[in-house]
């Protein structure tokens, strides 16, 4: 297998905070290939954007990555200082925001925002950063790029905005796309014109993505592989077919219990309401994080924090290496002898 472009592996991400440490990732492992699209999905809190913040070197004060290697063609950008870090951001590795409006500069031209993107990466002239800038502008979908070019940020509608950032984005054909949330401040037909670009420029280009959202709807559309977070942990990972056709853990249950498939889910299928609270993280349970909302609960839940560990029966043959659940009663729920019960209750 090719190697992958990211491994992340066992990533602690803390914040100090004066009621004491905040362990927001908690070790947190995941691989993304060359090319695909891994989505990184859960509940508000449980730390997809902190997991992002962390590859990009820009976790704010007081948060740190405690523990734990983000390797990048070679690199580990867990320890490398922040200049060599400011020079693969934007170059290497670039992300896209949820909200376009805070994400550019009011005060400048988006053109000269896409130029400067370009000039302090890749030593072009002020002509051929224009020129190149127009080109991206209209390879994003914006109409009239050459005149759009001298427009400011609040002269574009919010789906223009967002296609500029991914002009931005883009720019410098970054290896890795880090989208946080990239439509959520869309509204819905804008939404999956953005998501439609981003699925073509990706195609186009071979850019790898990691997609933070909590929408399955934009997991079905663009997602190859799906890792599931709770509460700071990674409670499963599956190639989205495999996820959606046979989840495993008792949360990634609870979430798709109103998505029948991947083909059928549907561009609202937002994430269903579970039952309870996320914990807090400065008081976390003994044993699963899970186990206050999980319907399957037993005694052995509250024994370890289950580790996350690859399926041992009744996965697809080509998905056995790949699908992974951290739940001690995954077994006894891929078999069925739980199912009477959850008939019963519901899932979750
Ligand atoms: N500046 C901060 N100070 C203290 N704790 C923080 C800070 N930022 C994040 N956290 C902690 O990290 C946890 C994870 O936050 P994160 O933003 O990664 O969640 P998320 O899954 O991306 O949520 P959302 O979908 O709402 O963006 C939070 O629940 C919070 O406990």
């Amino acid at each position: 297998m090719a190697e992958p472009l990211l491994v992340v592996e066992d990533l602690v991400t803390v914040f100090e905070t004066d009621e004491g440490p905040v362990r927001a990732v908690d070790g947190v492992s995941f691989e993304v290939p060359r090319g695909g699209t891994l989505a990184l999905v859960g509940e508000s809190g449980c730390g997809k954007s902190v997991t992002s913040l962390s590859i990009m070197g820009l976790v704010p004060e007081p948060g740190h990555v405690a523990a734990g290697r983000i390797l990048f063609g070679g690199r580990d950008l867990a320890t490398m200082d922040e200049r060599a870090m400011r020079a693969l951001r934007g170059r290497r590795i670039s992300m896209i925001f949820q909200d376009p409006s805070s994400s550019l500069n009011p005060v400048y031209t988006v053109g000269r925002q896409i130029e400067e993107t370009l000039r302090a990466h890749l030593a072009m002239s002020a002509k051929a950063a224009r020129a190149r800038a127009i080109e991206l502008l209209a390879r994003v979908g914006i109409p009239a790029p050459s005149e759009r070019i001298d427009a400011y940020p609040h002269q574009l509608s919010g789906g223009m905005r967002q296609r500029v950032m991914i002009a931005i984005a883009l720019a410098c054909e970054p290896e890795l796309l880090i989208a946080d949330e990239p439509t959520t401040a869309l509204d819905v037909t804008i939404q999956a014109q953005i998501l439609e670009l981003l699925g073509a420029l990706q195609r186009e280009t071979g850019t790898s993505v990691i997609l933070i959202t909590h929408d399955l709807g934009v997991v079905a559309e663009l997602a190859d592989e799906v890792v599931v977070m709770y509460a700071g942990r990674v409670v499963e990972r599956a190639q989205k077919s495999a996820l959606f056709t046979s989840p495993r853990h008792p949360y990634t249950r609870g979430l798709l219990r109103s998505v029948p498939s991947s083909t059928a889910v549907s561009r609202a299928a937002r994430l269903p309401t579970i039952r309870g609270v996320v914990p807090d993280l400065r008081a976390l349970p003994a044993g699963c994080r899970f186990q206050d909302r999980c319907e399957h609960a037993a005694p052995a839940c509250r024994d370890a924090d289950p580790a996350l560990v690859a399926l041992t029966m009744g996965a697809a043959p080509d998905a056995l290496s790949s699908h992974r659940v951290a739940c001690v009663r995954e077994s006894e729920l891929a078999s069925g002898a739980l199912a009477t019960q959850s008939q019963e209750t519901g899932v979750v």
